[in-house]
């Protein structure tokens, strides 16, 4: 029988992690327990908009596989609607030309491919495939309510030692062996990597396959915006928002109302100018510890808590209304440019990581056409882009708005994740991004530590960590 459920959950972070996890711990704890998310900026965390001449754009994430499962059922059950993301022609430039344009032919595609690099791209669909087939494995562990200790054991039993050398390999290094050629990696791939992590093949190999699979057709969007899946989760688990900045945890004694002595955590948070604190006996961090991004410092823990100083990356969305300087990538009239979408190889010495047309979050049948020549353009750059280096890149433009961020990882194969179980009944969500950071798998990680926190409350050690599951469920099923 499951034990009494807990008084109080406290959540660090109101981003996809936290209010997911606060989705599921709802489900798992029923509806007495009180669960208090605690976020110090705009509910959504990376998933956020910026407003270009009255309209929103995505500025972070944005972007989501059709094969993302958990996104998908929080779309359907929160009433939101989706919107395509897909479309238009990439080209890729090297610094002189475009060493790769897409058509809008698929067979002219097919055959530019072919020629140029043989069939790699047909093996690299295939080596993506393969990963997603075995990615699937881990919706119907949490559909069975199994959780994972570690995100190395979680990866594990999605998919076996592979998935393992995945983590500890570099992309590179995985592909060569794989009999990709430097020219496929340093054109196709390597542009890839830029777009969605802003590092290059050296990345591991798992977000590497991750990243490519960010490049297939058929992706999404929500209507409104990403961040809509944020709140709505907030509001379906019925959690307390406190809009507020946890500054430190520490574990106390405390006499509950039965009378009996109670291991607690004092969660010490400020709101504004005023510091405040509050009881919990589950807290979860729902956003990144490292270099000290959170401010949380952990109190009196003995052994003390884990360090956190991997870095993650600088990356700043640039959004334009402008008409690009198409000259700078093809001798082409501009009216014939054509493109929607350009990404750069590491050698370009171009001072962005790609460019491409954005639609609005309400937009359902893509960008707008061009008015006086001008889109809406989005830029990923390491650093913020200077009003010159802006004219380089537009003939004209009438407005500009950045956002920087601490991005993503800077991802540094042998990869090690990170713990989930930092005490007791003290979790970490964002370890996860070390095998890969992107909405899904902070949704993964959302809903394991949700399971793995009812599942320790209770005593269920059958449900942790459980070996031979995929055989298991193949032969229950
Ligand atoms: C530019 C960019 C583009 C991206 N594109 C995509 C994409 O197309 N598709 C995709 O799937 N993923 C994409 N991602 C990645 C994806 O957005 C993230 O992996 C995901 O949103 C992370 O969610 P999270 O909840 O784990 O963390 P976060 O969203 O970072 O949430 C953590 C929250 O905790 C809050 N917080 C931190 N410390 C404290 C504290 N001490 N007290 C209170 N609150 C605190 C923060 O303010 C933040 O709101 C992109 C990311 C970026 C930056
Ligand atoms: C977890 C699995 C199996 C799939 C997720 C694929 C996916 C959507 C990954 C996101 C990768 C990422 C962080 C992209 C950032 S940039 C997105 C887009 N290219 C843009 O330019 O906005």
């Amino acid at each position: 029988e499951p034990r009494a459920p807990p008084d109080r959950i406290a959540i660090v972070g109101a981003g996809i992690g936290g209010t997911s996890s606060a989705y599921y711990l709802r489900k798992k704890f029923g509806k007495d327990v009180k669960i208090d998310v605690f976020e110090r900026e705009e509910v959504g965390g990376r998933l956020a908009t910026l407003k270009v001449q009255g309209h929103d754009y995505e500025a972070g994430g944005s972007v989501i596989h059709p094969l993302n499962l958990h996104m998908k059922r929080f779309v359907k059950e929160l009433g939101l609607s989706s919107i395509p993301t897909s479309g238009g022609l990439m080209g890729v430039y090297n610094g002189k030309s475009l060493v790769f344009e897409e058509s809008s032919w698929f067979i002219i595609n097919m055959i530019k491919l072919v020629w140029r690099y043989g069939f790699q791209s047909l093996r690299m669909h295939m080596w993506v495939e393969d990963l997603l087939d075995k990615f699937m494995r881990i919706y119907r562990y949490q559909s069975h309510d199994y959780a994972f200790s570690s995100v190395e054991k979680l990866m594990l039993a999605i998919g076996g030692e592979d998935y393992i050398r995945l983590l500890n390999q570099t992309l590179r290094e995985n592909l060569q062996k794989a009999g990709f050629s430097e020219a496929f990696l340093d054109e196709m791939i390597a542009p890839i990597m830029r777009v969605n992590f802003g590092q290059s093949t050296d990345i591991n190999a798992f977000v590497g396959a991750v990243s490519m699979t960010a490049a297939d057709s058929n992706l999404w969007a929500v209507e409104g915006g990403n961040k809509l899946v944020c709140s709505g989760l907030l509001q379906a688990s019925g959690s307390n928002l406190i809009s507020g900045s946890v500054v430190s945890i520490e574990e106390k004694t405390r006499t509950k109302q039965t009378g009996n002595p109670m291991k607690v955590y004092e969660v010490v948070y400020k709101t504004g100018s005023e510091t405040h604190s509050d009881f919990y006996d589950i807290v979860l961090v729902a956003a990144p510890l490292n270099r000290k991004m959170s401010g949380i410092t952990f109190l009196n823990f003995d052994p003390p808590i884990e360090e956190f100083n991997d870095p993650y990356q600088h990356l700043v969305t640039t959004l334009i209304k402008g008409e690009l300087n198409s000259t700078l990538f093809s001798s082409r009239p501009k009216d014939q440019f054509g493109l929607s979408t350009i990404l750069v190889t590491d050698d370009s010495d171009l001072f962005i990581n790609s460019l491409s047309i954005v639609a609005s979050v309400r937009d359902k049948e893509g960008p707008a056409p061009a008015v006086d020549g001008m889109h809406v353009w989005k830029t990923f750059s390491r650093d913020i882009l200077t009003k010159e280096q802006i004219s380089k890149l537009f003939l004209s433009y009438e407005y500009a708005v950045r956002k920087p961020w601490l991005s993503y990882p800077h991802y540094e194969p042998p990869q090690k994740c990170p713990s989930i179980i930092l005490h007791d009944r003290l979790y970490y969500l964002n370890g996860i991004e070390f095998a890969a950071s992107c909405m899904e798998m902070s949704a993964i990680a959302g809903y394991n530590t949700a399971l793995l926190a009812y599942h320790r409350w209770n005593g269920n050690e059958g449900m942790i960590d459980q070996d031979d599951l995929y055989e298991k469920l193949k032969t229950e099923l």
